[in-house]
């Protein structure tokens, strides 16, 4: 499992190859997936709007997390598994480590994390005891209600400067990669030249390392709002594999995601 190791999609960073990496919750997508040479797969706490159908992430489980981990992770062979730590199961560094193990003991090969620098500390810990950290910024979506909605983040200068310290500082404390969900797409640009570590972007413009989807909107069957960074891959295709190889090579040379996904 996992063929495609970090020290791979590092790599792909410093040689200027786009990363596509693509949510899953279950075998059979997955192994899809997997087949059609997405780079990495991530079991992402989204789980809790697109497969359990709440308004938010925020009732999803560890229970939850580790059972989809499982399933994905025997449909997957090469690409590198990566799942979402959920609300509140990181509030404290012991909590951090003990649910994280959960994780990668059902598969997973590095967890992800919402938050900024005062996560230095777990990261650290996480890293210590041998698990790879993604670092999540931006739209973090476990603070919709902090937020007060599903809103971009980064627009004005202060909270641009704030995401982009944020950014450094859990590099420094250790983490290996870093998603950056809607930022306007000079904020994404600037972050991913200041980091050496690979940053995965979901609206967030086409100058990151990489691209992140849900893959629900990628083969466009969300219901109710789909936000304006997806895309719908499958309309021109007719068909999922085919949809899927279309994302991928359009993330490698740059089509996607065009002007039309992203905010300014
Ligand atoms: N289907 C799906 N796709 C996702 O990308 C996704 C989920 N679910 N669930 C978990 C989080 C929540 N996410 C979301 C959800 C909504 C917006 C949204 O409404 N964005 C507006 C921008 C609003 C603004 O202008 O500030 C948009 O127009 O896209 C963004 C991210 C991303 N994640
Ligand atoms: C949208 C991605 C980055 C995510 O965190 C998820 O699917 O939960
Ligand atoms: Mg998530």
């Amino acid at each position: 499992m996992s063929k495609i190791s970090l020290t791979h999609i590092q790599k792909m960073k410093q040689n200027g190859e786009k990363i596509a990496m693509i949510t899953a919750y279950d075998a059979t997508f997955a192994r899809l997936f997997d087949d059609e040479g997405v780079h990495s797969i991530l079991v992402g706490d989204s789980l809790g709007m697109v497969v359990q159908g709440h308004n938010d992430t925020l009732p999803v489980t560890v229970d939850d997390m580790v059972y989809h981990t499982a399933n994905v992770a025997r449909g997957v062979q090469n690409a590198l598994l990566i799942a979402d730590l959920p609300f509140m199961s990181y509030s404290d560094i012991q909590s951090a480590c003990i649910n994280a193990g959960r994780l990668m003991a059902a598969g997973a090969r590095m967890v992800k994390i919402e938050g900024g620098d005062w996560l230095c500390e777990t990261v650290k810990q996480l890293n210590r005891n041998g698990v790879p950290v993604c670092a999540h910024l931006g739209l973090t979506p476990q603070s919709v209600h902090l937020f007060g909605g599903f809103r971009i983040q980064g627009r004005d200068a202060q909270r641009a400067e704030e995401i982009y310290h944020h950014a450094l500082a859990l590099q420094a404390a250790g983490a290996q990669m870093v998603v950056l969900e809607c930022v306007p797409e000079q904020l994404a640009e600037r972050i991913t030249k200041a980091l050496r570590i690979p940053v995965i972007g979901i609206g967030a413009g086409v100058r990151t390392d990489g691209q992140v989807l849900v893959m629900q909107d990628a083969i466009g069957i969300t219901s109710g709002y789909v936000p304006k960074f997806s895309k719908n891959f499958l309309a021109e295709t007719g068909d999922i594999r085919k949809a899927i190889r279309l994302y991928v090579e359009q993330v490698a040379n740059g089509q996607f995601p065009a002007a039309e996904h992203t905010f300014n």
